[in-house]
């Protein structure tokens, strides 16, 4: 990355690149993702052709304060194989990143186009050994990428290999310093490592060798494994089952490529997905591999890949057209079930509302292969179903009706909050009918849609839209950080949470059949990596729907209503620390006293406990009581533990300022473990309820 604060920057070839965007001339678009358009572009003081990524600032979570730390930290960054950018700058609502531009877009892309089954072998080692050059270096410098791909892997036309996405767009949905935020879920479903994906374990450099031994698969089969479940569905196979490899999959053409193959491709991949990140080798170390040792240098290999395919942007618009056009046939769903769906799907994947259990009870209602042979077929046609942008808007919203699902809907009814989360994240799926492939011949037959007339000027129109917007609001100085930071901030704050209880009782409403065409969908974009996007750590995402029926209900986090009131309490109370329960649960903070508070679910009959303890009152009216009132000891149980946690943590500040208070021990009941038995939760309550009274008589302070 340049100097953002100075806004240009010298590349190796001692060429400045101004952050004034009336040097550049955008051309036409090569490339989306989940946060992204990048265009070709011609910097005129140079008359150079680059790539212009242009960043919405509007949905990400970082302010540019971290951004611009990510760019200082990314200027730093000079390796053959990692894609640098020249200089960046904002530009209305979007930031602007200047970099090379990689003609032959990314492996994904190319894979979809031309190689829908991936990659011949001496092409996946030349483009995975220069991608693990670049993890090395990375890695070197202390870095993680964090988002290893074959969508972050761009090449060009003569063959050169570079990573790309490390920095400032990772950094942007981050929510923070990424080295500081290793407990935050951010990445790619299909490509993260199993201990990125449970919480509070931590995790280093290890789970950039996890991707890549992914991204090594996903290029031999031309989509990652897992790829054709929804969400939350890969979180729990990645943590639960067998390590994918090269022999899992059950097509039988591909088996008999890789049988013909060099054995040690297959133990490369095997060393990458060890789930003890332990024992996974270092990039340096798998460097030395044999697999690697052999791999052909890639102007042989990967060049001859492209050879007889059409420009970058040719191919990126008639994919765009073909799907448009395809897409204009369909009903449009209604922005109510898109935005369940965007709603539900934050909340699945949402740092805050991460929850095993919950993820478990929604995997339980997704089939395996052995119950849906159907899902390959369609899992077929989602890769070739190329993302464009406009395809991509709608995308998410789409779901198939098939019978096994709806036999499936029918067992299930009973589960209705799951099932609602299941289903939303099914409809992202692809419809059926949009499964029209686009393939370009490598015998230089290649076909290519060609835009209409009327086509050709809602592009421009739109492309010139995108120009008329910028303004020259210059390099990211940090004045102008500064201001934009904290009115991002303000947005983000809007935006992050979501109204998720009325959105799920619309959800019921409106429940369709659930698919399982479901690699993972982002909101709005699903990008042209759409098998590869990655999740966002909480929210980013405008909500289409601000319900605000509930009274005083603000948002949900996680499991929890924030009432109006006592926005700034709940601040303050770190959530992540807070035992969930279910979703319709009782809890709720309270205005009025700052404190948790419980919402009873209403009883039967309002009989007073005197009333109950009568041995005459029938059972179907002391069950719902008993129910109740279990419900509430646990909860309260629950929140005891919680304030108490929370001022052990104040007292151990406390000590370590002024010296007068010994910290108090933390115990296991410090881990948030949402399902602590009842009676485990008892002992603990009551050791920490001792500690309490013997620390207060020591103290003469009286917390109770
Ligand atoms: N320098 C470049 N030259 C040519 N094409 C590029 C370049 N950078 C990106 N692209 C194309 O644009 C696509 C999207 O870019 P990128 O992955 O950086 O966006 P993103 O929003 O960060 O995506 P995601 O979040 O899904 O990883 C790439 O997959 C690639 O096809």
């Amino acid at each position: 990355m340049g100097r953002m604060g100075l806004g240009s920057h010298h590349n190796q070839n001692q060429r400045t690149y101004s952050a004034n965007s009336s040097d550049y001339k955008l051309l036409e678009e090569v490339g989306y993702g989940a946060s992204a358009t990048v265009y070709r572009a011609i910097y005129l003081p140079s008359n150079e052709v680059v790539a212009v990524k242009c960043l919405d600032l509007d949905r990400c979570n970082s302010n540019l304060d971290d951004i611009r730390r990510e760019a200082q930290t990314m200027s730093l960054i000079d390796h053959p194989n990692v894609i640098r950018a020249y200089c960046s700058f904002v530009v209305d609502s979007n930031l602007w990143v200047v970099m090379p531009f990689m003609a032959e877009g990314s492996c994904l892309h190319l894979m979809k186009i031309a190689y829908q089954d991936g990659f011949e072998e001496a092409a996946i080692g030349s483009i995975l050994k220069e991608t693990l050059k670049a993890l090395d270096y990375l890695h070197r410098q202390g870095h993680i990428h964090r988002d290893v791909k074959a969508g972050n892997i761009l090449l060009d036309t003569n063959g050169v290999v570079k990573l790309a996405d490390f920095g400032v767009s990772a950094c942007m949905f981050d929510a923070g310093d990424r080295r500081r935020s290793r407990n935050t879920f951010v990445g790619t479903p299909c490509w993260m490592a199993p201990e990125v994906l449970q919480p509070g374990s931590g995790y280093n450099s290890k789970a950039d060798i996890w991707s890549f031994g992914i991204t090594a698969l996903e290029l031999a089969h031309g989509h990652a494994p897992f790829s054709k479940y929804p969400p939350m569905k890969v979180l729990l196979m990645t943590i639960q089952n067998a390590p994918p490899g090269l022999d899992y999959d059950r097509d039988k053409k591909f088996s008999k490529r890789i049988s013909s193959c060099d054995q040690s491709f297959k133990e490369m991949v095997a060393m990458c997905l060890v789930k003890d990140q332990a024992k996974r080798p270092t990039a340096e170390k798998l460097l030395k591999h044999s697999f690697f040792k052999h791999a052909k240098p890639p102007e042989l290999s990967v060049k001859k890949l492209f050879a007889d395919l059409p420009p970058l942007w040719n191919r990126v618009k008639a994919l765009q057209l073909k799907d448009a056009a395809q897409l204009a046939l369909k009903k449009m769903p209604s922005a109510e079930q898109e935005a369940i769906s965007q709603s539900e799907y934050k909340r699945g994947v949402s740092a805050w509302n991460f929850d095993i259990e919950d993820l478990k009870a929604q995997a339980s209602l997704v089939r395996d292969d052995d119950d849906m042979p159907e899902v390959r077929d369609e899992d077929e046609n989602m890769k070739s179903y190329v993302g464009d942008k406009v395809a991509t808007d709608f995308q998410f919203s789409f779901g198939k009706s098939n019978s096994a699902a709806e036999v499936s809907q029918t067992e299930n009814r009973g589960q209705n909050d799951q099932l609602q989360l299941s289903e939303s994240l099914n409809k992202k799926g692809k419809s059926p009918e949009i499964q029209e492939k686009i393939v370009f011949k490598k015998n230089g037959s290649s076909t290519e849609a060609m835009a209409s007339t009327s086509e050709k000027d809602s592009i421009l129109t739109k492309a010139k839209s995108v120009k008329s917007r910028q303004s020259q609001s210059g390099p990211l100085m940090p004045g102008v950080v500064l201001t934009h930071s904290s009115s991002e901030r303000g947005r983000n704050s809007d935006r992050c949470e979501n109204d998720i209880q009325p959105l799920t009782e619309k959800a019921s409403q409106l429940r369709r059949p659930p698919s399982f065409s479901g690699p993972l969908m982002l909101p709005n974009r699903a990008s042209a990596n759409s098998l590869s996007a990655p999740i966002k750590s909480s929210g980013g995402y405008r909500d289409s729907i601000d319900d605000k029926s509930k009274p005083n209900l603000v948002q949900i986090k996680g499991r929890f209503s924030v009432t109006s009131e006592n926005l700034d309490l709940v601040k303050d109370i770190p959530l992540s620390t807070v035992p969930r329960r279910s979703q319709g649960s009782p809890l709720r903070k309270s205005a009025s006293v700052g404190d948790w508070m419980f919402e009873p679910k209403p009883l039967p009959t309002c009989q007073s406990s005197k009333e109950l303890s009568n041995s005459n009152v029938p059972a179907s009216l002391l069950v719902p009581h008993l129910q109740n009132l279990f419900q509430q000891t646990s909860l309260q149980q629950d929140l005891i533990m919680n304030l108490l946690n929370n001022l052990q943590l104040a007292e151990a500040v406390d000590a370590s300022q002024n010296g007068k208070l010994p910290p108090l021990p933390r115990g296991a009941e410090n881990n948030g473990s949402v399902e602590t038995a009842a009676s485990e939760r008892e002992c603990l309550l009551l050791n920490k309820i001792s500690e309490l009274h013997a620390r207060s008589a020591f103290s003469n302070l009286n917390y109770f």
